[in-house]
């Protein structure tokens, strides 16, 4: 099957700056595909080439099959964008902001009307559809900026950062519709948002200084920190005798004391029948695994928290 989107040593130079380094991605039709990085990182660069905005210095990049550089045309008519603003016009109303989308298009009345009807309901947007974008809120401006990139059924749908600025809210009820249209065309997002990344997306890629340095499920780049297997430990007392016992335990790679919970880090999880029996008679009052974050595998990738 072709890839929805395929790059091969894309590079990008703005003078001496390489805002892309030989980037070999793949993200498969259907999926939702989440690049996360930095500030800086390069995401922006990577959307414009790919949405044929921008040409790349070096490398390859195909959407659905067709080459950035020579099959523009047909690449913008297969693809819908939600840029980082929202760019509406605001002197037409909701409704015109997506007619005039559906005539760049090229694309019937008949049709279009329909299709607008569709996306309304489907945005929660239909009460609101001969008002103008400026007394929406942030929330349904951006639900407007996605209705209208869908308005020409594209395959491909870019989402660059589809909901920094957005109040928690609004923000979930983003997440909500993105998912509502997932599966029936693949979604491209960037995000600063470990936790929108975790959600929505089927694969994440971790990017940096412009180039990927992990990409794979939540679970996998999850899986990639050493000392995979953390439990914590609630004692009812004695918590500094027990951890000085669990610290001289060959399987406990790490050990964090904290008030009255210890953490620690296993070498496997089958260590912990051992912890157990070393546990043996202590007051416990609760063992529980706790799973990495998302964040905890970006900040030890990247070496960098992210903005929040
Ligand atoms: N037109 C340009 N000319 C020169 N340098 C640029 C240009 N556009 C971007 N850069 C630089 O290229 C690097 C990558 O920028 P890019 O905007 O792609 O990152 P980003 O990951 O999208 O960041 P953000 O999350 O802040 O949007 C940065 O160092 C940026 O300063």
């Amino acid at each position: 099957m072709t890839a929805a989107i395929l790059t091969n040593n894309l590079t990008k130079q703005y003078g001496t700056l390489t805002a892309l380094g030989n980037l070999d991605l793949q993200v498969r039709q259907g999926s939702i595909f989440g690049l996360l990085g930095p500030n800086g990182a390069g995401k922006t660069t990577l959307i414009r080439i790919l949405t044929t905005l921008m040409r790349q210095s070096s490398g390859e990049a195909f959407i659905e099959g067709n080459d950035t550089r020579s099959r523009g045309r047909d690449i913008r008519c297969l693809i819908g964008v939600v840029p980082q603003e929202n760019s509406l016009d605001r002197y037409l109303t909701a409704r015109e902001n997506l007619e005039l989308h559906a005539r760049l298009h090229k694309m019937d009345a008949a049709r279009y009307r329909q299709r607008i009807d569709e996306l309304m309901e489907l945005m929660g947007l239909a009460g609101r559809q001969h008002d103008f974008p400026d007394t929406f809120s942030g929330g349904m401006q951006r639900r407007l900026v996605v209705a209208r990139a869908l308005v020409h059924q594209p395959r491909v749908l870019f989402l660059d950062e589809p909901t920094t600025g957005l109040d928690p809210q609004s923000r979930r009820s983003v997440w909500e519709y993105i998912r509502s249209i997932a599966g029936s065309m693949t979604i491209f997002l960037t995000t600063h948002y470990l936790e929108e990344a975790e959600l929505l997306c089927d694969r994440i890629a971790i990017m940096d200084h412009g180039r990927l340095i992990a990409q794979g499920t939540t679970q996998e780049l999850k899986a990639r920190l050493s000392g995979d297997t953390l439990y914590e430990i609630e004692f009812d007392g004695e918590t500094e005798r027990y951890a000085a016992l669990l610290k001289n335990m060959a399987c406990i790679r790490s050990i964090t004391v904290k008030g009255a919970v210890v953490n620690v880090g296993l070498e496997h999880w089958e260590c912990l029948s051992e912890v157990v029996s070393a546990l043996n008679g202590a007051p416990v009052r609760r063992i529980s695994l706790r799973e990495r974050t998302l964040e905890e595998v970006f900040i030890s990738l990247t070496g960098a928290g992210v903005r929040q």
